[in-house]
């Protein structure tokens, strides 16, 4: 990956405005969701520059569909061949191959994907994926790298699917496979969030019939096919607590613009009572840095917090002053980061499940640090904005994995950020 420089941090006041991106996690599962349909869909406000997206697209050509952007934000997705049901890939994956993989058995009655990719977070099951198919009807095997599937003659049959936890990517997998399943589909005990309600958004306009019924289950009556449709992605509420974040710890005065306010109602509540400075414009948000004040949290399902903003909220953690606490319920352990935040001066204790970390009010110290995964890599530019010298970010390409015109957007607030190829030298 020595294609992608490393990312240079100075001590920064965040200024400014900035507009969010779409969001990663909505749009991988929409491009999929293009693999049920030999139709045009169209995805506006689509974050074509992230490094997923850009493999994603790739994967899509791979099966027989061509990718046009006609603008950095503008996608169309079309089908000139049909057919193709195994992706040959051999590049690196990502995690939505297991969605790839419940979309062409649906449609085409069977498929073969690479195994899924995407951040290592200590273990990442896909039983419930393997679950899912087989309930409605599939035979799901492992062959070498590859993941394969294959429907029952006739297709998949729709029934219902309990999921033992409330699983992001087994929801929307369930989703995909149970629009073009024969019959009816209920889907108990589903993650509901804001990207799982915009994948059903879209694949309504398709034509698929869906039912949310709260966080108790989702009901699907099958179709025969979908039709093309045109669609707006939801704007990135992780890029909008990193800006938050950013913002908060600098002293800083941001303007965060078409802030997805209903999305993040809980951790908004911890980050007030943590001192957060905020303001509501007329679509925006508007952040003052003044106070930071230790947190303690845990993750969860949605509404609850999102497991990917706890790394953003430990470098919180590191500009307060005392003991902060995090319990990452949804990835227990997902705290590699903190021994790269040790690099630069920020205390810590793993006890158990729960990450402490002994926040000295942010007298940190500029390093050579790895981003190990992407919420990681965004934490530490932010601890890098309130350390003394400079810190070295290497593996950087992680963070362009999701998150479009980082450095750029940086830039904009008025931070001292540059990219630079040291480890290539
Ligand atoms: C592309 C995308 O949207 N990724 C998000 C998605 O990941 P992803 O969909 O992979 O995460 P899940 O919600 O499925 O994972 C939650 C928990 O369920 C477990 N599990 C999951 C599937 C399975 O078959 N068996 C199983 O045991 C996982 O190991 C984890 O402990 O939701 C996570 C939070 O929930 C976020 O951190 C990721 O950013
Ligand atoms: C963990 C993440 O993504 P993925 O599931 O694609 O690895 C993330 O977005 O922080």
């Amino acid at each position: 990956m020595s294609e992608f420089p490393d990312l240079v941090v100075s001590r920064s006041v965040l200024q400014g405005q900035v507009d969010l991106c779409g969001a990663k996690n909505s749009a991988l599962r929409l491009l999929a969701a293009s693999l049920l349909t030999a139709e045009t869909i169209r995805l506006q406000n689509y974050p074509s520059e992230l490094l997923d997206a850009q493999v994603h697209v790739r994967m899509l050509e791979a099966l027989g569909k061509t990718c046009t952007l006609s603008n950095p934000t503008d996608i169309s997705i079309t089908e000139p061949r049909l057919g193709i049901d195994r992706l040959e890939w051999d590049g690196r994956s990502i995690r939505n191959t297991l969605l790839i993989l419940g979309a062409l058995t649906a449609r085409q009655g069977r498929g073969a994907v690479p195994l899924p990719g995407g951040c290592k977070l200590g273990e990442r099951k896909y039983d419930l994926h393997v679950m899912l198919l087989e309930r409605l009807g599939a035979q799901v095997w492992e062959e070498g790298d590859y993941l394969c599937a294959e429907a029952p003659a006739g297709g998949l049959v729709g029934t219902d699917i309990h999921l033992a936890l409330r699983s992001t990517g087994a929801t929307e997998n369930a989703i995909l496979a149970a629009t073009l399943a024969k019959g009816k589909t209920r889907i108990w005990n589903p993650h509901i969030r804001p990207e799982i309600l915009d994948l059903v958004k879209l694949l309504r306009k398709m034509g698929a019939k869906i039912t949310v019924h709260g966080q108790e289950h989702i009901e699907i009556d099958g179709v025969d096919g979908l039709n093309g449709a045109t669609h707006s992605v939801i704007p990135d509420n992780m890029e909008a607590i990193t800006w938050l974040a950013g913002a908060t710890i600098t002293g800083g005065d941001v303007e965060i613009r078409d802030f997805p306010f209903d999305d993040l109602d809980v951790v908004l509540a911890h980050l007030k009572a943590a001192g957060a400075q905020l303001f509501r414009g007329e679509n925006s948000l508007i952040v003052r840095g003044r106070n930071c004040y230790p947190i303690e949290i845990s993750t969860g399902p949605h509404p609850g917090i999102n497991s990917d903003v706890q790394p953003i909220l430990a470098a919180w953690a590191a500009r307060a002053t005392g003991e902060s606490r995090i319990v990452d319920l949804r990835f227990p352990g997902r705290y590699a980061y903190a021994a790269e935040m040790a690099k630069m001066g920020v205390r810590h204790e793993i006890d158990g499940d729960m990450l402490k970390i002994f926040g000295n009010g942010g007298q940190l110290h500029g390093a050579n640090v790895r981003a190990l995964d992407l919420r990681a890599g965004a934490a530490l530019t932010l601890c890098g904005l309130i350390a003394d010298g400079e810190t070295v970010i290497t593996d950087a390409w992680q963070i362009g994995r999701g998150y479009m015109n980082f450095v750029d957007k940086l830039k904009s607030l008025g931070a001292t950020v540059r990219t630079e190829n040291r480890s290539a030298a």
